[in-house]
Parts: structure tokens; C-alpha cells; sequence
């Protein structure tokens, strides 16, 4: 083989790999870890793991055995099922806080044209099967992705998608409330909501429903993203919530729902309300922001000593109208591809592996919540924080007359010498 040919030879290797990932495969593999574990020597794997997802008091997470029961549903189903656990140090004064965590992402079940009640029907009766095994495996707290009644239509601006919205009371809700009260499980559920009291308007809702079935109250999303794809500004407002933690049976919670991810105070706040946990079911595209999905969610974790698990969207969602991102591309009729990669992350800066990124799928996780309060200690970022000097910062910048704090280096406005 000579010289171009070899070029050839290698181009068309490189197009074949990149088409395989339009199934949403990483080359042919479910996720980066699992790509990792195939391909890399098991000693090589455990220092790659050690320095990508970090160790837990000192060593890797461990998997948790789930009851044959759960993992059935999940071989029938066609599920992705995996579970660990974070442990804290034993404490004199404490016992152990454990609860058991779980997260769901899932694509849409039939297509967009199909009629918008039998597309929420098929999404619910997907979603039974991956409940139950939630339930099977004594999860204490299940939180769904963004939206999750409806394809994730707000890519089209057109209105028609507002008939998915339903009262934080509606049919979603009582469908979640039966299995909270089931499998005597706190359930969060995202949701497009129509607020019947306020003139019919649209927020995008995180609905907690206690393990009674009783519904303990309501977020809505903080930051409305307008990138790319998502204009979700067309049909919601910022939200009016503020950063409620809900005081559960199982520990204090939030949400901070998709793209307030990327906004560090959006974070901050709920940590400073005391969240133990906060959720951010997400709805994002590879293209867009898989580079920032590993980093974010983590991050927030290590800066507000607080557990975070983060779910995200699978599959490809095709919409029966093309429309443009405003970027002078051509036009379009769907998102591109959900990525999942759903996981959780530890205020010690370790994390689980991803579910896949292209199957349905619940990851599991159980966390001591003991381990918030031992960060704290440890690195004390709480009482080195300085608020004092951000709140001045804010409300400084908060006035027309704001002007930044900067100071040239006098050199630069002198005639050269
Ligand atoms: N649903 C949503 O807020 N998506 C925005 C995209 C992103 O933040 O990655």
C-alpha cells in the first residue's frame, strides 16, 4: 500500500467510526467507561477510573447487588441498570444517613405525529417497567428527566406542544402518586405545567411528591436557555420559585432543572438553603454540551458539599415541521441526539460511571448523606466563602451606574517610548 492509499485507507476508517456513533454509540460502545473497561488493561482501567471518576473515601465505588426482581424488568425491558454506592467515614456522634437514589432517562416511545395523548400514554407505560425496578430495589428517592410526559418539542416554537401542559395536579402527577405511595417513594417529576390559577400560564415544573403520594411542592426552572436549538423562552417564563429545598422523609432535596446547570449561583443557592441532594434533570444535545456535562453537575457538587444527580434525555426526536437554529444552517427537524449519560456525583469530587448513551436506562445509587457535613469540615468552604464580598460585588453591579473594578496598567495609555 503506498502513501495515499494508507491516507485513504485511514480516512475511511475515521468516517466509518464517526458514522457508527449515529446509533449514539461511542464507537460501538454504551459509554466512555465502558469503552474504557474493554479496551484498556484492568490496571491500566482502575488508575484511568481513579483520576476520571475519583475515589470515595479512599477507594472505588462500590457496586450495589440489586434483587433478581429489578434486574429481570431490566433484561425484558431492554433497560440499563447499574447501581453504587458512596460511603462516608463512621462518625461517633451520628449514625450513618443512607438513602437509596435513583434516576431515569428514557427516549420518547412513539413517534412525534403520532396523537399527542397516545404519545404520553406510550411514554407512561414505558416508563412502568423501569419504575417497578426502582421500586424492586428499595429506591428511597426517584427522580424522572426533564419534561418527561412529552417529546421535547420546544425546538419548533410552534404552539400546538402546549396541550402537553397539565396542572401540577394532572394526569402525570396521580400516574406517579400510585407508585410514591406503592413503593413508599419520593418521586420527582418534571413536567410542562400549566398554572390554571394564573391565567392558564406555562412554567417548566419540577413536581415533589412524597412517599405518602402527597405532593410536598413545586420548583420552577431558574434560567430559560436561548442556544442553539432551545427556545424555550417561546413558551415559558423564568421561574418564580426561587431555590425551595423540600424537606423529605428522605433528606433535603432540590432540583435545578437542565440549563440552570450552568449558572454557579443558581447552584450555590440551593446549597446555601441546605440541600443534601439536588437534581438536574436535563434535556441536552451531543453537539451542544457533552464537553460540559461531566464538569458541571460535579463541580457544583465539590463547591456546595452536596450530592448531585443529573439525567439527561436519550435518543433522537423528530418533529413533523423542519425549523433553523438561527445560525444560517440549513434547516432541520430534529435536535440531534440526546445523549444520556445520566450519573451522580459526590461532594468528595468522586462519581459514578454513566448510564448509556443511547438506551433507557436507571442508575442507582446509595449515598450517606453524612458525607455533606465531612466535607464541610474538611475543606471548610462555607466559612471561607466571603458572601460578604459578593453581596457588595452584586449589588454594585446590580446599578446602572456599575462600572467595573478594573485598573490599567498606566504604561498602556503612555506614547510608546
Ligand atoms: N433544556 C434545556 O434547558 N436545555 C438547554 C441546553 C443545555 O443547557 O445544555
Amino acid at each position: 500500500m503506498d502513501k495515499i492509499e494508507e491516507e485513504i485507507a485511514a480516512h475511511n476508517g475515521n468516517l466509518e467510526e464517526s458514522s457508527s456513533t449515529k446509533d449514539g454509540s461511542i464507537c460501538g460502545y454504551e459509554s466512555l467507561h465502558h469503552l474504557l473497561s474493554v479496551n484498556l488493561k484492568p490496571h491500566l482501567y482502575k488508575e484511568v477510573s481513579r483520576l476520571l471518576i475519583g475515589l470515595n473515601c479512599g477507594k472505588p465505588l462500590e457496586l450495589i447487588a440489586l434483587p433478581e426482581a429489578a434486574k429481570a424488568l431490566s433484561s425484558k425491558h431492554d433497560f440499563d441498570l447499574q447501581a453504587f454506592s458512596f460511603d462516608a467515614d463512621k462518625e461517633l456522634l451520628r449514625e450513618p444517613q443512607v438513602v437509596r437514589v435513583g434516576l431515569i432517562q428514557n427516549s420518547v416511545a412513539l413517534p412525534t405525529t403520532a396523537p399527542l395523548l397516545d404519545q404520553k400514554k406510550a411514554i407512561f407505560q414505558k416508563l412502568k417497567p423501569i419504575i417497578d425496578s426502582a421500586g424492586a430495589s428499595g429506591v428511597n428517592i426517584l427522580c424522572l428527566q426533564e419534561a418527561w410526559m412529552m417529546p421535547f418539542a420546544f425546538c419548533t416554537r410552534e404552539k400546538r406542544w402546549c396541550e402537553f401542559a397539565e396542572p401540577v395536579d394532572g394526569e402525570s402527577t396521580r400516574f406517579l402518586q400510585e407508585y410514591a405511595r406503592k413503593y413508599n417513594m419520593v418521586i420527582i417529576s418534571p413536567i410542562l405545567e400549566r398554572d390554571v390559577n394564573h391565567g392558564e400560564t406555562l412554567w417548566n415544573t419540577a413536581i415533589i411528591i412524597g412517599n405518602h403520594g402527597n405532593i410536598i411542592g413545586k420548583h420552577r426552572k431558574n434560567h430559560i436557555p436561548r442556544v442553539g436549538d432551545f427556545n424555550e423562552s417561546t413558551y415559558y417564563m423564568e421561574g418564580n420559585t426561587g431555590h425551595p429545598v423540600f424537606e423529605t422523609a428522605y433528606g433535603k432535596i432540590a432540583v435545578n432543572i437542565c440549563y440552570g446547570r450552568h449558572h454557579p449561583m443558581n447552584w450555590l443557592a440551593f446549597g446555601l438553603n441546605g440541600a443534601e441532594i439536588v437534581f438536574n434533570p436535563s434535556a441536552t444535545v451531543g453537539e451542544l454540551s457533552e464537553p460540559m456535562w461531566p464538569i458541571e453537575a460535579r463541580n457544583a457538587a465539590i463547591a456546595n458539599s452536596y450530592f448531585v444527580g443529573s439525567i439527561n434525555r436519550v435518543g433522537t426526536e423528530t418533529f413533523p415541521n423542519p425549523f433553523t437554529s438561527g445560525d444560517g444552517k440549513p434547516q432541520h427537524a430534529d435536535f440531534g441526539h440526546f445523549y444520556g449519560s445520566s450519573h451522580f456525583s459526590a461532594p468528595d469530587a468522586s462519581c459514578t460511571p454513566s448510564l448509556s448513551r443511547y438506551k433507557d436506562g436507571l442508575l442507582i445509587s446509595d449515598m450517606d448523606l453524612n458525607l455533606c457535613r465531612q466535607l464541610k469540615d474538611k475543606w471548610g468552604f462555607r466559612m471561607t466563602a466571603r458572601y460578604e464580598l459578593y453581596a457588595d460585588m452584586l449589588a454594585r453591579y446590580l446599578k446602572p451606574d456599575f462600572e467595573p473594578q478594573v485598573i490599567s496598567d498606566p504604561l498602556l495609555h503612555k506614547k510608546s517610548l
